[in-house]
């Protein structure tokens, strides 16, 4: 059974079709890269599943259980988690406080201190802070900071929008080293938004390229950044 279904989806804004008739799935552990220009559609298809977009029809299966039409903390508390575009930490809060406000829906409180550790064993740095003001901690300590806060729910599949965005190249290694790790610690399932197709590459996993709301091409992401050149010149790439 697929982790991840999505059957012939699409999300519209008024009349902009935004995705249309999309489908692919995914096996549990999976890593998989969304890839594409601007506006393809990367943003609504994470939106759709996580629930924050309404799909105008089509599907949506976690472990085979429909999604569709449950709302965002419905979905969360099946084990889905999103780290959002831009990060949204809360600046005037703790970095402690931001990483607790991920358990709210939890009542585990042993395995959330267990958690709490875990997170704090994978990025040092987020203890070393954990009193300070969250708005203080650099561009990639608040990214690392997001996806923690993300892992506090205690997921099985995360969403992670455009990691590398406004990070330098060195932060961005960084922040892909230890969510690859994460993933594998805990048999996570990842889907990664990242306009780069190169980078993805350098990753590994396997890619998906939307372009006008559809799927355009879906295989090994180092194959794409290896053998379609035509691919790279057209779509360009930030890295
Ligand atoms: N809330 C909204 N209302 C109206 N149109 C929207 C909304 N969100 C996205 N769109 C439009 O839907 C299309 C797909 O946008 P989306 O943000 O999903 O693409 P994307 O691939 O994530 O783009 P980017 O890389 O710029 O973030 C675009 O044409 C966009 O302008």
């Amino acid at each position: 059974m697929a982790k991840i279904g999505v059957f012939d989806l699409s999300v519209r804004y008024g009349k902009l079709t935004a995705l249309s008739d999309l489908s692919f799935t995914m096996p549990e552990g999976e890593r998989l890269f969304i890839s594409g220009p601007n506006g393809a559609g990367k943003s609504s298809l994470l939106g759709a599943i996580s629930g924050a977009v309404r799909a105008a029809h089509g599907r949506i299966e976690m472990d085979g259980e429909i999604l569709s039409g449950l709302g965002p903390e419905q979905i969360a508390r099946r084990g889905l988690s999103m780290v959002p575009e831009g990060r949204r930490i809360f600046a005037s809060l703790s970095v402690r406080e931001n990483l607790m406000v991920g358990t709210g829906l939890r009542r585990d409180e042993s395995a959330v201190a267990d958690d709490l550790e875990a997170v704090f064993t994978a990025f040092p740095i987020l203890r070393e802070r954990a009193n300070a003001p969250a708005g203080a901690l650099s561009g990639g300590q608040q990214q690392m900071l997001a996806i923690s806060r993300a892992l506090m729910t205690n997921p099985k599949v995360m969403m992670v929008d455009e990691p590398s965005l406004g990070l330098a190249p060195k932060v961005v290694d960084e922040v892909y080293d230890r969510l690859c790790e994460l993933q594998k610690l805990r048999g996570l399932t990842l889907v990664i938004v990242e306009q780069s197709s190169a980078r993805a590459a350098r990753v590994g996993g396997r890619m998906l390229l939307m372009r006008g709301g559809r799927i355009v091409a879906d295989g090994d992401a180092a194959e794409f950044a290896a053998g379609d050149l035509l691919t790279e010149a057209y779509f360009g790439d930030p890295a």
